[in-house]
């Protein structure tokens, strides 16, 4: 379970407070998948950065009493200087796993051949998406947390391969989903709630939260 006790976020923008949050309170419960739709720049991605505890909110509190991924696409784990073969098992004592096992998946999944043994830093955007990507896949969590859909890579054989996997592990865990279309929503959340004005609308349906997203954009 994630849960959001009173939670404020703002950001100061020089000229006037941004509000993402205002005393927001919900919980995303075990076995039930969440969409949130909001514009663009309405606080998405803080919101999905906050639940994975990369920010912090300004006041109230955020329980976890889960594992809980980091948001599909993150880079901040991975150490430029270190080689995939590095990262990958560093990440992998981090979570308690087998290095061997989480490597070898990388490896098969990512195919970055010989850069696989060299330092992150030399990758292109598409490996190190590949990369970070895969490593999310290694590991087991019980709820997920995807910004936007997801990611494809230009690699067409990786984003197969990747999207099968991803498809599968997602219909047997919980998801957080937040986009600013419904569609992206769809496939994976039966409740959404829509962020507007730092308010978080809970519905029991998507196609409710669509009606007032629809009607406020
Ligand atoms: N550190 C920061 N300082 C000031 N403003 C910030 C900061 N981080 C985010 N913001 C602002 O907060 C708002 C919400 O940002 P966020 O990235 O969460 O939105 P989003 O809904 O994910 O946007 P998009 O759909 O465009 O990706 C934006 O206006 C952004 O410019």
């Amino acid at each position: 379970m994630i849960e959001f006790n009173t939670v404020s976020k703002s950001f100061w923008t020089g000229r006037r407070r941004k509000v993402i949050l205002e005393k927001a309170s919900f919980r995303v419960e075990l076995g039930q998948s969440m969409g949130i739709l909001a514009p663009n720049g309405a606080g998405k991605t803080t919101i999905i950065n906050m639940m994975a505890g990369l920010e912090k909110p300004d006041e109230g509190e955020i329980r976890r009493t889960c594992r809980i991924s980091f948001p599909l696409g993150f880079m901040g784990g991975v150490i430029n200087r270190l080689s995939a073969t590095e990262n990958s098992r560093f990440i992998a004592k981090l979570y308690g796993l087998d290095p061997d096992y989480v490597e070898a998946f990388c490896r098969w999944l990512c195919h970055l051949d010989e850069y696989f043994d060299m330092p992150v830093g030399t990758y292109s955007a598409g490996m190190r998406s590949r990369l970070s990507f895969a490593l999310l896949l290694a590991l087991e969590f019980d709820i997920y947390l995807i910004d936007e859909g997801m990611p494809a890579t230009t690699d067409v054989e990786f984003n197969r391969k990747a999207g099968d996997l991803l498809r599968e592990r997602l219909e047997r865990s919980t998801v957080v989903v937040v986009s600013h279309q419904a569609q992206t929503l769809e496939k994976f959340c039966r409740t959404a709630a829509v962020l507007k004005d730092g308010q978080l609308y809970m519905f029991d349906t998507l196609e409710e939260a669509k009606r007032l997203y629809d009607y406020e954009t």
